[in-house]
């Protein structure tokens, strides 16, 4: 069912220096900052030829990823993200199986425009799992 490997995404707690890292010290392909007010995060897209890295940072009150960076104050691996075909069968295929789908269960928007949900990480050996659209 799962396809393509989107994203990994990483929280940081200085986006401009993680962004200037990858650019500057790595030498990657970095996207502009990207506000998701509605996912309460900033994001950083790396272009890498077979993937991205998605730099996280959080936006506004109640961002999802506060607790994450509290715990992790130096940053950390948040998610990955799995392309699917079809979304809304794979959220109901997985539901049956008794995975966790977070929030109200129905899709939102994500930063490429293309509607993402996220598994719950205890239900997947550890690691928060978002599925995006294909
Ligand atoms: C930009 C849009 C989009 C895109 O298109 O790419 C994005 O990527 S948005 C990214 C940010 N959005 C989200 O993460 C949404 C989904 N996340 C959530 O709903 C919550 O963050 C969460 C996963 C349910 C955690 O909620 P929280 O309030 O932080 O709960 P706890 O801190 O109590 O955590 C419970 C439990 O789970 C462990 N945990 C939390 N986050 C992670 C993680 N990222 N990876 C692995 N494990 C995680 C946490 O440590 C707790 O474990 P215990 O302490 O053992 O109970
Ligand atoms: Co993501």
């Amino acid at each position: 069912m799962i396809g393509r490997l989107n994203h990994v995404a990483i929280a940081v707690p200085d986006l401009d220096a993680a962004a200037a890292q990858y650019r500057d010290t790595l030498g990657a392909t970095v996207r502009p900052p990207q506000p998701e007010p509605d996912h309460g995060v900033t994001v950083v897209f790396i272009e890498l030829p077979n993937t991205k890295i998605e730099l996280l940072h959080p936006l506004g009150e109640g961002s999802p990823i506060a607790a994450f960076l509290a715990k992790n104050p130096a940053g950390g691996i948040h998610h990955i993200c799995y392309e699917v075909d079809d979304i809304l069968a794979a959220r109901d295929r997985l539901k049956a199986a008794g995975a966790r789908v977070l929030g109200d269960g129905e899709p939102k928007i994500g930063a490429h425009g293309k509607p993402v949900l996220f598994l719950h990480p205890k239900d997947f050996n550890g690691a928060l799992v978002e599925l995006e659209q294909a």
